[in-house]
């Protein structure tokens, strides 16, 4: 699904934020990225859905050639990707359910598809109720709720979340991993780079530490590590 060889990726600043990665990720897994700040994973995250291409290396994402594929292919590998931030990235004019189907809108699904699949994500996320409000009115774990709705409604192969539970107390993070638990259990594939040292030790998942732009640790059923 995810299959990254000798990936390096420098800045134009000259800094090297990858530096020979090797990484293959099968369906349906479920893995943590950690690493100290300035480590690399968010640039890891951003080569995933080509907001960053690599210096050099090769990158195959569910079947996409990132480092080679053309301009215009890059939204229908984006469209098989959903991706969550750590600042949930909510058009804030838009409501709740305008900014779940906005997503759809993006990728001219059929209009009554789209009624019957923001209300299932809703369902999933648990927030039907709040279809109508605008994400200033809503928690910040309401509002990720929604990020994460919107990234699941097209159905993607790949859960790719920076940070999710960054900005959330520790009650509110765990409700959020329990939705990206479900989501991996219904099959998706999910990366996620994190500082959450006791959602990492608890979930036992596979872990992949990256230090100065290298894999340091590479394990199944892992645990975060580090010292905070
Ligand atoms: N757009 C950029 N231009 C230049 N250097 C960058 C850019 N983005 C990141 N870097 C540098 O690349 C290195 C890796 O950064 P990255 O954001 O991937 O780390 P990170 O592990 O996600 O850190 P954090 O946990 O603080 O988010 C750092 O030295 C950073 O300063």
């Amino acid at each position: 699904m995810i299959h990254m060889r000798n990936i390096c990726k420098q800045y134009d600043t000259g800094t090297v934020a990858l530096d020979h990665v090797n990484v293959d990720i099968k369906k349906g897994e479920f893995v943590f990225i950690v690493g100290a700040s300035g480590a690399g994973k968010s640039t890891f995250i951003k080569m995933l859905f080509r907001e960053e291409l690599p210096t050099s290396g090769k990158l195959m994402v569910n079947g996409h050639d990132v480092v080679h594929m053309e301009h215009r292919e890059v939204p229908y590998l984006r469209r098989e990707l959903g991706v969550i931030f750590q600042d949930y990235r909510l058009l804030p004019d838009k409501t709740v359910f305008e900014n779940v189907a906005f997503a759809m809108q993006v990728i001219e699904a059929p209009r009554r598809l789209m009624q019957r699949s923001v209300n299932s994500v809703l369902d999933v996320v648990g927030l039907r109720d709040k279809y109508k409000c605008f994400p200033s009115q809503l928690s910040g774990g309401e509002q990720q709720r929604v990020a994460i709705a919107r990234a699941i409604v097209n159905d993607p192969a790949i859960v790719i979340a920076d940070e999710p539970t960054g900005n959330l107390d520790p009650d509110t993070s765990w409700d959020i991993m329990d939705i990206f638990k479900r989501i991996n259990k219904a099959g998706t594939t999910i990366v996620m780079a994190t500082h959450d040292r006791a959602i990492v030790d608890t979930m036992k998942k596979r872990v992949i530490a990256i230090e100065n732009g290298q894999i340091v640790r590479d394990q199944l059923r892992g645990g975060y590590g580090y010292e905070a």
